[in-house]
Parts: C-alpha cells; structure tokens; sequence
C-alpha cells in the first residue's frame, strides 16, 4: 500500500514513521525545503523519544520518503493525509489557510482515485471545504475524478507519540463512503491488534470528537486546578483529594494533576477554537470560557507565590528555573507556562537562570539573551535566590537538597509540579511552596 502525508510536523512525522514501520510505503511532504533536506539525512526536526532510530530504520528500509513536490508524492497514493499546522486565528478560529492551500494544490495534480484524510485538528464543516477545493481545481482543470474525503482526528500526545499512534485507545473515522471506510480499515489494521476499535461516524461528529476529546482534558486540568486553589484556601492538600477522588473509577485517576497550568501546542489553542465555533453558530460555551480563564490565571500562581515569599520587588533577586518545556520529553515551548512566569519575574526586576533537559536551543531562539542558560540543574543555582520548578522532568524528582542548599542563598523552593513531598522540604529546612498545598516552613 502506497500512501502520503502533507505536513511533515510532529504529527505527520511520527505519523508517517509508523505507518512505514508497518510496511506501508509512505512518502511525507513539506514545503519546508531545510526540514525536508535534513529528513533525507536521517536528521530530525523534533525532540520525540525514539523517534529518531525509528525514521533511520524506515528511511534505510527504503519505505519512509521524503519530498517537497506534492505531485510527486501523491503520485499512486491511494491514501493522502492532511497533517499541517491549524495555529489560530486572530479571533481564536483555527486558521484553514495551509490546509485549504494543500487541498487545492492535490486538485491541481490528482489523477487517480484517493481518499483525502485531514488528520490536523480542524472545525466542523472543513472536510466538506476540503472537498469543494479539491473540486473546483478539479473543474478548471477540465477532468472528471472521483475521489472521497474523511475526518481521521490524531490523539497522540507529545513526548509518548509513537506508542500513542502504534497502540491507540481508538481510532476515529468520519466517512461518508464504503470504499472510504475499507480503505481505512485496510491501512489501520495492523494498529489494531490490541483489540482497540476503529470508530466510525459521519464527518462533523469525527472533526467534533477531537475538541470535545480536548475539551474534556482541557476540563479535567482547570478543574483540579480551581480545587487545587481552594485546597490552599481551606487547609486541604489537592495530592490528598486527587487520590480519594482518583480512585473513583466514574472520575479516573488520569489528567487531575494540579500544576502551573496547561500549555502546548493543542489544548490552549483548541479550546479557543471550539469556543469560537460555538460563538459562531450563537451557542455559549460556558465551561470552557470558565477553562480557559482558570488556565490563564493559574500561569501565574507561581509568580503569586514568589511574590508572598519576597515582596514585590525582586530586583537584584535571581531564580534559578528547572524545566523550560511545556511538559516534560518534550522541546516544545508552546504555550508553556515557563513564558509567563520568566515574563512576569522580568518585569519585577529579577534575573533568570534556567536550564531544561531538552529545550534549552528551543528556549535560546525564543527568548534569545533574556535569560542566562545553564549546563545542568546545579549550575543554575550557583548565586540564586531561589529555586523554582515549572517542568517536572524525571531528572529533577529526587535531587540532591544538601546541594540546593549550599547553592542558593535563600531556602525556598517553589514547586509548579508537586514533585516534592512536603515533610521532606521541612525536614531538609526548606520553605517550600507548591501547588493547592498550604506553604510549609521549618519549625524555627
Ligand atoms: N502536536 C501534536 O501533538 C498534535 C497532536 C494531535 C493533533 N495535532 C494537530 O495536527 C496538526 C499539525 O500539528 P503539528 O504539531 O504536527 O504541526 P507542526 O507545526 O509541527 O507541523 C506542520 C507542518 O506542515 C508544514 N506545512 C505547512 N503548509 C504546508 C503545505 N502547503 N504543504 C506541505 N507542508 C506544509 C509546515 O512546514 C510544518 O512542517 C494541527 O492541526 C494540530 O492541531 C497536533
Ligand atoms: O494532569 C495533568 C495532565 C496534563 N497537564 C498539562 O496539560 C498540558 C498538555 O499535556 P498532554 O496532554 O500530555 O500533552 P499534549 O502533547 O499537548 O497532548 C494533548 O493534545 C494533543 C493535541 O491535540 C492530543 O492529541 C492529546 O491527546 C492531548 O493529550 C501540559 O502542559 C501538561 O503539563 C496538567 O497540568 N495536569
């Protein structure tokens, strides 16, 4: 089976790689001429565990391709995906410019029977756009072809993508077609085999399946972080509450962890998404607007807590950071609560030290020398006034306090993730801050 992928980002790469690993010949194309010449190379754009070995694999195998030409790739294709960016708009609505653009560009070149997928997240009612493109181009051309559109949402996470994408929970479908749906079928069988079920529905209630999945998740975190506020307020600990809650198999254990805030390149921009689309049709998302708002407040609780600890003038104050990504086996800083806590303390007056495991080059051509950048997570504590943890990166979970001690002049940590146990930080003399936890000091 011969298929392509329009888009060669984190979906469309790790897509593509494990459809080839498969034994699908899989061709991925991106305007993007640098990314595509270090792809041929076996060089990858990304940070993703494992990703990398499994790209050289295929490559070598001679079933992973990569192009720049859309005609070429799509030449014998009998499944073509849609996998560009949707970043949003202005008024929040996602931007359909690349996907439409790559629509028409297959109208232009298209010569044979294909199912055309959009696997980027897009609103309700795109499928139906991408095939009226298509058809226009198709009708300035003159020629008569049939072709089928579906909706295939991706639900892979950053960080865990290729075993999100080998064993998914489900696969969702929207077709409208018979052979559509076979064809379908045929290429995911062999990610099936775990029993997880492809589920197949119109194409609204697919594209529609992928926010309200979002959305939920999105909930799920603004939630826990309210309670996480109010645990603060009353003297309750959210770690506590999460559990007794968690194990309610109605509720799950899964997406309560209180924190600094939900960032990335999906949850923020979906859920302005589905606002918008609500707003369009004059319905009021009432929830989420109250999801959002709790998230874009909860970026700063951090900054809230400094602020308690050290007054609101923290010139000639410096911070050492750990964690720069929006989670942790990630480089990508999108939307990562990091840019706001380093914005905000900027503009108190304090330095910066940081250091991430894997985003420190994301980190450098984002917020260029605004921040000193260091080799390791000791390094950055050298002359700081205070520790405070945003990412929480397996590397920083048991560090070594007698350490963090003799580095940084004031001892307080403030913890954004809840990586640390309480008593603990006491007993190691620390103030220690966390979230939806009250603030511990040493007994004096
Ligand atoms: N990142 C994720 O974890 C994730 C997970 C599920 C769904 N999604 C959705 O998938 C879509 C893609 O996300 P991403 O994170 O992979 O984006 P990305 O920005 O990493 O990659 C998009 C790629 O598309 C390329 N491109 C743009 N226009 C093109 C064109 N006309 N022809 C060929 N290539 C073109 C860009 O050069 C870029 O390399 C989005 O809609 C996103 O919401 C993302
Ligand atoms: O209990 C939790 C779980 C997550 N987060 C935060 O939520 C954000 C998103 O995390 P995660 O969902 O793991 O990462 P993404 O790679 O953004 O994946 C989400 O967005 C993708 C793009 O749409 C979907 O495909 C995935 O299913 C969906 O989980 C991160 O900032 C996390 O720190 C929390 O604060 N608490």
């Amino acid at each position: 089976m011969k298929i392509s992928i329009v888009g060669t980002g984190y979906v469309g790469l790790v897509s593509g790689t494990c459809f080839a690993d498969v034994g699908i010949t899989v061709t991925c194309v991106d305007v993007n001429e640098k990314k595509i010449n270090a792809l041929k190379k076996g060089i990858i754009p990304i940070y993703e565990p494992g990703l990398e070995t499994m790209v050289h694999n295929n490559i070598e195998k001679g079933r992973l391709l990569f192009t720049t030409s859309l005609k070429e790739a799509i030449e014998q294709s009998e499944v073509v995906f849609i996998a560009v960016g949707t970043p949003p708009d202005e008024d929040g609505s996602a931007d359909l410019k690349y996907v439409l653009d790559v629509a028409r560009q297959i109208g232009k070149h298209m010569d044979h029977y294909m199912v055309i997928v959009t696997k980027s997240t897009v609103p309700i009612g795109t499928a139906k756009k991408v095939k009226a493109a298509i058809t226009d181009e198709l009708e300035k051309r003159g020629v008569e072809l049939d072709f089928d559109v579906a909706s295939n949402p991706e639900f892979l996470k950053e960080g865990n993508a290729i075993q999100d994408f080998l064993k998914p929970d489900r696969i969702v479908v929207g077709t409208e077609s018979e052979k559509a749906q076979k064809m379908m079928s045929r290429l995911y069988k062999p990610f099936l085999l775990n029993g997880h079920p492809i589920i197949f529905m119109d194409i609204p209630s697919a594209e529609m399946t992928k926010y309200a999945a979002n959305a939920m998740l999105a909930t799920k975190i603004s939630f826990i972080n309210d309670m996480a506020n109010l645990c603060e307020i009353v003297g309750a600990d959210i770690s506590s509450v999460r559990d007794g809650i968690g194990s309610d198999s109605r509720i799950g254990n899964k997406f309560i962890y209180a924190g600094a805030g939900y960032g990335g390149s999906c949850f923020p921009k979906d859920v302005k998404a589905v606002i918008k689309t609500a707003a369009d049709y004059g319905y009021k998302l009432r929830v989420l607007q109250a999801v959002e708002d709790v998230n874009d407040a909860q970026k700063h609780v951090l900054v809230s807590k400094i602020k308690e600890h050290f007054g609101s003038n923290l010139s000639q104050m410096t911070f050492a950071l750990w964690g720069l990504s929006f989670k942790p086996k990630t480089d990508d800083m999108r939307e990562a609560p990091a840019l706001v806590i380093i914005d905000e303390l900027i503009k108190m007056g304090a330095s910066i030290k940081a250091y991430d495991p894997v985003a420190m080059d994301e980190a450098k051509r984002i917020l260029g020398d605004k921040i000193f950048y260091g080799d390791d997570p000791y390094d950055v504590l050298i002359d700081a006034d205070a520790l405070v943890v945003i990412t929480e990166w397996p590397e920083f979970r048991i560090p070594n306090f007698k350490v963090i001690d003799k580095l940084v002049k004031n001892k307080v940590i403030f913890d954004g993730r809840n990586i640390y146990d309480p008593n603990e930080m006491v007993e190691n003399g620390f103030s220690y801050y966390s979230i939806g936890r009250k603030a511990r000091h040493p007994m004096k």
